[in-house]
């Protein structure tokens, strides 16, 4: 039976959200999907660039189909002509000729095979390569926003997914439309009767094959959601971070009990997938024989009368089953075409993101910029899905009115209580989000003018809690610079003052630091992001300090690292340290998305409340340890 092959959907993506309403957030399939022309269409473009091996293929099928017939003529033709007649060389001949066209179809079975995967595997690698290009250019908070395991999961289980589209969808379709159509031609001219009476089974087929179609359909759907969410949970506590939070609150046994869930739910969905196809096989099997049992019956009937050879009956029972599968496979093209409707729909929502930040035009001549950084009026707000801009008295504003200078080489330090959005104004400067509202200038350029490029090339960043691919120190460091040499990483990883630890690792700058930098310390993190920063050479640097409390020999490295980072260039630094501080040329206070004041240390103790209690309650504080731990 395995004419009724085909009968898989592939990994086509519609169906019910999964259950399990946790962290997961499972991602609407679409259960009831419906055809839609527009994604269709849309989709179909993805092959234009393919088309020469689309006609191929195409002329390839037609070959095969009719190929594919003519074995059953040429046993009508061996048995009525040769063995009815006694004429041995029609035998030899007709056997010769059908052992020579099965190896031709065999060929072409090869050729189409080999066609149909390299249109599927450019075309998917194209979607590949397109939807991690669009995500590159996506804000930091759109990946804020969504599942990583997700992302990854459209990138890669989705896209996969389009082999099935080509070989399933698009050539079978073809195929099956030429097999149908060389199998009637050659049966309506051998005897009309007996071809009536091949039809007429047909509805018997059919209408059993589209319902189990639709059916699959709704499992894949539902088997497409619980890979989706194996995935995420697979990326999320694999990675240091969630393996760390697993370990902290013991949800090791909780974890292990969810994924065993998703896998019992997985296995018990692709047996009940698995068994359906069975039933409907054992149904198959069993009317697969009336269709030859009547052809025998009617068509014995006519032998006896002398109508037809005998050779006529054994094509068309041969004829039959190249008949009734394509039709099979036919009637639920439907199925498979919405399957991939859906897939399409998932890979298209992600293209369809417009970037929050676009480049602009303008772009700066390499290190021309002074470094004169200019806020004007920058209100910013994080929107939520619930609040419309109808409702302005809904927005949550987590910076407004926002106006500062920052003079070429000063140091500016951010200091006020959690949440009163230091992180976002820091964050606005390389245009990680833009403002809603007022302008951000860099030498007086618009930023949003610049390329985002450009822009970038001149700031340096250094994240509370840097982060490090998987990848060597050399490696990771020179994703500042791609050009530096070993010298040049040698002397920012001195004058950061963590050369000496890097050299005392058992590779040195051949290192690998796991995920996150992990083997090594908070400190020694800080000092190599530092190292990096100077190795790009930025007029702008961002820093978040870090906030956790280091020995004063690690303070100290870290203080004589920074120093030499700000030496020269424009610094906003949200500042945690009393030393930084103490050492800024002006510090900027801010409280519920304000500035509250701008001042010096002095100034602001004296006359800035707010100022006065973080002081008095932070650095302070802090302060007077570093002093008792230097004592001797
Ligand atoms: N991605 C986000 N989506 C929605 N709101 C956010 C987001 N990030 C920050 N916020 C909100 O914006 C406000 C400012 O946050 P921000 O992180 O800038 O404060 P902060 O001063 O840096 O705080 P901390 O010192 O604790 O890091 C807060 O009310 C915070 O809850």
């Amino acid at each position: 039976m395995q004419e009724f092959r085909g009968l898989g959907l592939g990994a086509g993506s519609g169906g019910a959200p999964g259950g399990g309403g946790n962290r997961w957030r499972m991602r609407e399939l679409a259960q009831n999907e419906h055809f839609d022309w527009a994604i269709f269409r849309r989709a179909l473009r993805a092959f234009v660039p393919y088309w020469p091996y689309t006609i191929i293929v195409t002329v390839v099928i037609l070959a095969a189909s009719f190929g594919g017939v003519i074995p059953a003529w040429l046993t009508q033709r061996i048995i009525d002509e040769g063995i009815q007649k006694h004429r041995m060389s029609i035998i030899v001949e007709y056997t010769l000729t059908l052992i020579l066209i099965s190896i031709g179809t065999g060929l072409l079975g090869v050729l189409q095979t080999w066609l149909s995967n390299l249109i599927a595997q450019n075309v998917m690698a194209d979607y590949r390569i397109a939807l991690f290009r669009h995500l590159q250019r996506q804000t930091v908070g759109f990946f804020a926003s969504r599942q990583a395991g997700d992302l990854v999961s459209r990138v890669t289980n989705d896209v996969t997914a389009i082999q099935s589209v080509v070989t399933t969808t698009l050539v079978g379709f073809v195929s099956n439309l030429l097999n149908i159509a060389a199998t009637l031609f050659l049966m309506f001219s051998m005897d009309w009767r007996l071809a009536v009476l091949a039809v007429i089974v047909v509805p018997g087929f059919v209408i059993p094959t589209q319902r189990v179609g639709k059916s699959r359909q709704k499992l894949q759907g539902h088997i497409q959601n619980y890979l989706s969410k194996m995935t995420v949970q697979l990326s999320e506590s694999l990675g240091v971070s969630g393996a760390l939070l697993i370990r902290i609150f013991n949800r090791q046994g909780a974890e292990e009990k969810e994924f065993a869930e998703s896998n019992h739910t997985l296995r018990d969905l692709q047996v009940k997938q698995a068994l359906i196809g069975r039933w409907l096989f054992m149904w198959l099997n069993m009317f697969s024989s009336i269709g030859p049992a009547l052809l025998w019956m009617y068509g014995g009937w006519l032998v006896l009368q002398n109508e037809i050879g005998l050779g006529v009956i054994v094509a068309f029972t041969a004829l039959l089953s190249r008949l009734y599968g394509p039709l099979s496979q036919l009637a639920q093209l439907h199925v498979s075409i919405l399957s991939s409707v859906a897939l399409f729909r998932r890979i298209f929502s992600i293209m369809d993101e417009v970037p929050e930040v676009q480049d602009g035009k303008e772009s700066i001549p390499d290190n021309s910029v002074e470094g004169r950084l200019r806020l004007e009026k920058v209100s910013f707000s994080y929107r939520s899905g619930s609040e419309k801009p109808s409702e302005p008295q809904a927005i949550r504003w987590a910076l407004q009115d926002i106006e500062l200078t920052i003079e070429p080489g000063e140091t500016v330090a951010l200091v006020g209580p959690s949440g009163a959005g230091k992180t976002t104004l820091l964050n606005l400067i390389p245009r990680f989000s833009d403002p809603a509202s007022g302008h951000l200038y860099v030498d007086g350029m618009d930023t949003r003018s610049l390329t985002l490029h450009a822009l970038r090339a001149q700031m340096g960043l250094v994240p509370q809690d840097p982060f490090f691919f998987h990848d060597t120190v050399a490696s990771n460091l020179r994703l500042a610079k791609e050009s530096a040499t070993a010298e040049e990483m040698e002397a920012a990883c001195r004058a950061a003052q963590i050369h000496d630890t890097i050299n005392s690792l058992p590779e040195g700058y051949d290192t690998i630091v796991g995920e996150r930098g992990y083997r090594l310390s908070g400190g020694e993190r800080q000092r190599l992001a530092i190292a990096r920063v100077l190795l790009q050479g930025p007029k702008i640097v961002l820093l978040d300090e870090a906030t956790s409390a280091l020995d004063t020999v690690i303070e100290r490295k870290i203080q004589d690292a920074l120093a030499v980072l700000l030496e020269g260039r424009t610094a906003l630094v949200i500042a945690h340290r009393l030393s930084t501080i103490l050492k800024a040329d002006k510090i900027v206070v801010m409280a519920n998305g304000r500035i509250a004041a701008i001042g010096t240390h002095a100034e602001l103790v004296q006359r800035d409340p707010l100022y006065k209690e973080l002081y008095e309650t932070q650095f302070h504080i802090e302060g007077e340890m570093q002093q008792v731990e230097e004592k001797p």
